[in-house]
């Protein structure tokens, strides 16, 4: 049986008067992709922020590694790529990986190796040398993608990973994480882009507040009675208006 590593119960959430989740349930296990989708402004970020421990629920429980997070013990085993670049403008590329490896508890012995490892992921190789502050917008999200796979997490939490990345890299990306749940790594992933939701595992779709689907795309696609996710998408957002 495979293993729960995020369990979200009946979760809520209020900005103000604003109901963003209502009763929010579901889990990631490893060995899986899980594409959380839903317009924007539906919630899908506050689901993560929640997951992480970086936003306070209202009301319900999430943990992962069956730990109420935040939890500094767990960070080793989470790679985290955040909807905006988190990264050191003024230094390296490099310098930037160097940093977070370490921080991460990356083997000095592994750091070298560790850091050409990623960086051939995102194609970033050939520019590590260069400031951040000199990146395009395209490439800091590759360098934050990179972080997030820093140390071989078992557990990654990507959100909107591939704004900004052109088709060709944007399929390696996905041959990458595919190869990681294969190797039995979890994946929780945001998207817009409903061509990357037909790779998931699962789809959770996010509605006004209430996860109105959760399930395999074929599976949602055969419910639906339409040929893709997005058609999924918006006939439930039709049903919903
Ligand atoms: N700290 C906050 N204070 C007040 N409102 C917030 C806060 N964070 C999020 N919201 C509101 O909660 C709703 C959900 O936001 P969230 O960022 O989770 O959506 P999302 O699905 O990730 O959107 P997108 O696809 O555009 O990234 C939005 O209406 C947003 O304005």
């Amino acid at each position: 049986m495979s293993q729960t590593i995020i369990n979200l119960k009946q979760i809520h959430k209020k900005f103000g008067p604003q109901i963003v989740l209502d009763d929010i349930s579901f889990q990631v296990s490893l060995g899986e992709i899980v594409g959380l989708i839903g317009p924007s402004g539906a919630g899908k970020s506050t689901i993560i922020k929640i997951t992480l421990g970086m936003e306070k629920s209202d009301r319900g429980q999430a943990t992962v590694f069956q730990t109420i997070m935040p939890n500094r013990k767990l960070l080793h085993q989470i790679g985290y790529m955040a909807q905006s670049d988190a990264l050191y403008d003024s230094l390296t590329a490099y310098e930037n990986l160097v940093f977070f490896a370490q921080m991460k508890g990356v083997a000095k012995q592994q750091l070298v190796s560790e850091i050409q490892r990623v960086s051939a992921v995102v194609d970033l190789s050939e520019y590590l040398s260069k400031r951040v502050g000199g990146y395009s917008g395209g490439m800091k999200r590759r360098l934050s993608l990179a972080i997030a796979l820093l140390g071989n997490p078992p557990l990654l939490v990507l959100d909107e990973p591939t704004v900004g990345i052109d088709p060709a890299l944007r399929r390696k990306i996905w041959h990458e994480l595919t190869r990681l749940k294969t190797a039995g790594h979890a994946i929780l992933i945001t998207t817009h882009v409903m061509d990357e939701a037909e790779l998931t595992d699962r789809v959770a779709l996010l509605l006004g507040g209430h996860l109105i689907a959760n399930a395999a795309p074929q599976v949602l696609e055969a419910q639906y009675q339409v040929p893709t996710i997005e058609d999924v998408f918006l006939k439930a957002e039709g049903d919903l208006a």
